[in-house]
């Protein structure tokens, strides 16, 4: 257990949006998770949320919890099991508790910058998880600076808490406090924020990134807050509602208060979620994504057809698509590729060779069924090309006649600064090269990516309720020029 912290300085100096030990490919967003459930083990439950959302984060863990005024804090390096044992859960008591799975995007990945971060006001400590990014760390570092605040470290989210503290500590209440502070910050923030008093949740007006509301039926209703439904579903809670674009709820003994903070909302939610981040089981717009990325399979059979003896997704989040596509084509549908199941998602590859030999001990190609035959594989991104290239080899390797690649969304161009980490954009294989131009590279007979339209259609929403930035460079949030500058590295662009 560790106690009550001041953030400490031993990651000092660090740079905006640091990049180092980045590997290869887009990295999750954080998961956050929220529990107001007096009479429950909050602690277990809100460990079993952040099981279901580690698909969001891998470097670190951590949950806080209140009981009455006390606070009691674990987070540590690691995956959650790696984190928690029976024996620390049952040294965190408490009525209320928040969870968090961190993937650094600002701020170095060391035990100190893991989550949640605590910091305490008049009115007693607060914990706080967020998954985002803000664009604007460097002015709001510097207002709290000048105000004698005591920062530290130069996370982020660490700031959005030392706002709110900022803003109690001159005598507003916490709710007061927490707008005041969310409107000085800009880009994109899904908090939730844990007090005495009750717990919070809160996205930004453009709520870029997922917060969604379940219940725990019982008399009183019990309330949980989770970065996506397969957070709830995994502790029996029902899906109630997403917290919406500039919306606070506050949930405490009196049940759940809802304040609408933002002067000008609006939906912007990354497409990036919907077409991979997220699991396919969660719910997103009343449906899983599971059935959405199976329409971007159907949509790019649409788009461009070819013929083959079979087709097959690149293990995991390249499957639903495939399916799809076969479905349309009817291409049989098969499995090409074998995934050890202990490899995690995001394999973690922080050198060139690391990253080569990564995809190897994931993926192992099925030869006797390859052999001979002319495939179409399905993959839903291209970032830059490293598991698409080594792939391709491994087919060709077992046998497979003519290989042609089908990608569920369009060829990622721009990097992102909203909470996932597509690296500088020179490193994006799309930024400086034409769909002809990678398919040489990659050695596939054919390539082709799914069209930006399709992309949006098929959510079947108001196609202008996304964030598709990373597609286009149309930034919903304004990057400060500063930032842009680290990683827009690019003079020109292929489009
Ligand atoms: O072009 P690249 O830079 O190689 O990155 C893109 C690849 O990375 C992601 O998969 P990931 O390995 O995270 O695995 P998953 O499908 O198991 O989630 C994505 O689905 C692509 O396969
Ligand atoms: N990916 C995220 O959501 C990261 C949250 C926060 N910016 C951090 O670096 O810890
Ligand atoms: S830039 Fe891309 S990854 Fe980032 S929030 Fe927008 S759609 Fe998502
Ligand atoms: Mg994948």
């Amino acid at each position: 257990m560790i106690p009550i912290h001041s953030v400490t300085s031993d990651d000092l100096p660090q740079q905006i949006n640091s990049l180092e030990n980045r590997p290869d490919k887009p990295e999750e967003a954080c998961g956050v998770f929220g529990i107001y459930a007096p009479g429950e083990d909050v602690a277990k439950l809100t460990y079993f949320g952040l099981y279901a959302l580690q698909h969001r984060g891998q470097e670190s863990a951590g949950i806080a919890t209140f009981e009455g005024t006390q606070v009691h804090l674990h987070k540590d390096m690691g995956l959650v099991s790696q984190v928690f044992n029976e024996t620390i859960l049952a040294q965190l008591p408490g009525n209320l508790a928040v969870g968090h799975n961190r993937y650094s995007t600002t701020g170095s990945s060391r035990k100190v910058n893991a989550q949640p971060a605590v910091v305490e006001t008049r009115l007693g400590s607060l914990a706080l998880a967020h998954n985002g990014n803000l664009v604007n760390t460097v002015q709001l570092r510097e207002e709290l600076i000048q105000s004698q605040v005591n920062l530290i470290t130069t996370t982020d989210s660490e700031m959005i808490a030392y706002a709110i503290a900022q803003e109690v500590n001159a005598g507003l209440d916490w709710l007061e406090g927490a707008i005041r502070a969310f409107h000085r910050c800009e880009g994109a923030f899904s908090l939730v924020v844990a007090t005495p008093d009750g717990v919070m949740g809160t996205r930004d007006p453009n709520g870029i990134r997922p917060l969604v509301i379940g219940i725990l039926e019982g008399n009183p209703v019990r309330y949980v807050l989770a970065s996506e439904t397969c957070g709830l579903d995994i502790i029996g809670a029902d899906y109630l509602r997403d917290v919406e674009p500039g919306e606070l709820v506050w949930i405490t003994e009196q049940g759940l208060a809802s304040f609408h903070w933002s002067q000008q909302p609006q939906r912007k939610l990354c497409i990036f979620e919907m077409i991979y981040f997220a699991r396919p089981d969660s719910l997103m717009h009343n449906e899983s994504l599971y059935s959405y990325r199976m329409r971007l399979g159907r949509r790019i059979a649409q788009e461009s057809p070819v013929d083959a003896d079979m087709v097959f997704g690149v293990p995991d989040s390249g499957i639903p698509a495939a399916i799809g596509f076969s479905q349309v084509s009817g291409v049989p549908y098969a499995e090409g590729l074998i995934k050890n199941r202990y490899v995690g998602r995001t394999f973690i590859q922080p050198t060139q060779t690391m990253r080569e030999s990564g995809i190897k001990m994931k993926l192992n190609p099925l030869k006797d069924v390859l052999f001979g035959k002319r495939v179409i594989i399905v993959d839903d991104s291209i970032v830059r090309g490293t598991t698409s290239r080594k792939l391709v080899k491994a087919l060709r390797d077992a046998g497979a006649a003519e290989v042609h690649m089908r990608i569920s969304s369009p060829p990622v161009t721009h990097p992102c600064f909203y909470g996932i980490d597509t690296d500088t954009q020179d490193q994006l294989i799309a930024a400086t090269k034409s769909v002809a131009e990678i398919a040489k590279q990659l050695e596939v007979d054919s390539l082709a990516y799914l069209s930006w339209e399709g992309m949006l259609e098929e959510t079947r929403e108001d196609t202008n309720s996304f964030c598709s930035a990373c597609f286009t460079g149309d930034y919903p949030v304004a990057i400060p020029e500063q930032v842009k500058r680290s990683k827009l590295i690019l003079e020109k662009v292929v489009v």
